[in-house]
Order: C-alpha cells, then structure tokens, then sequence
C-alpha cells in the first residue's frame, strides 16, 4: 500500500469555545451554514508509514496511527476535527493540500524527506490561507547536514522538532492558538 488515509474523526461541537458556538449557531440560523467544527488537515510525508519499525533508535516504536490517535485526541479538546493522510509521493501530498484550500481551518505537516528539498509542497502550502505547523519527531537541526535545510519552514507559521510525539500535541496547540487570535 502506497498511501494511507486515515478517516476524520468527529469530535463534540460543544468542545469549542463559548464565543465561537454563538458565531457558528448565528450564522447556521442565518446563512444555511452547516454546524461543524473546523477541520485540521494532518499530513505525513515518504517513509513515515514506516514509524514503529523504521529505525526505532531515532523515531521510537509509535505507530503511524499512534500518533494520529494522539493528535486527533489532541484536537478534539480545541473542538478541531482531524483528516489525516500520509503518502509517500510528493504530488499526492501536494494534492491534499491543494483540496484543504476553503475547506481546512489548519495543517500540520510532517514532511519526511521532503522537507528538506521539495519545493513544490513550499509552494502548495504558501497557496493554503491559514495556520501551517511543521512538526518533526526528531530534530533535523542535530542531525547530518542535509536534514538542517526545511523548504517548508519559510511558508510555515511555525515550526516544531524534537519531541517525539509530544511534539503533535504542541502543534496542535499552536494551531488552537493560531486560529483563537485570527
Ligand atoms: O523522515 C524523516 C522524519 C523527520 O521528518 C522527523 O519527523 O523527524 C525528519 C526528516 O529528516 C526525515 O527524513
């Protein structure tokens, strides 16, 4: 299996901040707008599929889908729904990108390899109008020098590296954070 999707994951309405209920409820009751919470768009790049195998001395023994558990549950207590996909391809990446525009509230991606020379994922992400959070399990910056380059960290709004899994929960919150002060 080339790409794994893994399905939002609802979470309760009332989770959300008291202000941002009334705003959502007026505007249902006045423009036919649907009720939902925002949706995070979640992105794992090449190689990531792998997590819980791969090289476990640098990225521990968490699944791929331990860590979307962990940042889905993560959201749901900011009132965020959580769309997750990983590829190994770069176009399919950008793709999810591309289709988070006018849809998505947020992302949070973890390029792999491709953070360090895929430019057109810097592109895509520079056309998506709202908070983007970098996030690495390791730290790319105290690793070999071609990790210490990330194409996407100009275009992100922030960057977070080195916490291992914790380090989704931290984008997560920054992304809660991000989308409280627009
Ligand atoms: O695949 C990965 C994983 C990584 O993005 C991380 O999460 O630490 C760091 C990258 O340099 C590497 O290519």
């Amino acid at each position: 299996m080339i790409s794994q999707n893994v399905d939002s994951v609802a979470v309760p309405y009332d989770t959300r901040p008291g202000w941002w209920r009334v705003v959502r409820a007026l505007a249902a009751t006045l423009g036919g707008v649907a009720d939902t919470a925002d949706t995070l768009l979640l992105l794992h790049g090449p190689n990531l599929n792998l997590l819980g195998e791969r090289e476990p001395h640098i990225y521990g023994t968490d699944t791929l889908d331990d860590y979307v558990a962990f940042a889905t549950a993560s959201a749901a207590e900011h009132g965020l729904d959580v769309e997750a996909h990983q590829s190994n391809f770069e176009g399919e990446l950008i793709q999810h990108i591309h289709a988070a525009r006018n849809r998505c509230a947020a992302i949070v991606i973890n390029p792999g390899a491709f953070t360090h020379y895929a430019w057109a994922i810097h592109d895509a992400l520079a056309a998506f109008d709202g908070p983007i959070v970098e996030v690495h399990i390791s730290n790319p910056n105290s690793r070999e020098p071609w990790r210490h380059t990330s194409v996407v960290a100009p275009v992100a709004t922030g960057s977070i590296t080195g916490f291992g899994k914790q380090g989704y929960d931290l984008a997560v919150r920054a992304v809660a954070a991000s989308l409280a002060a627009r």
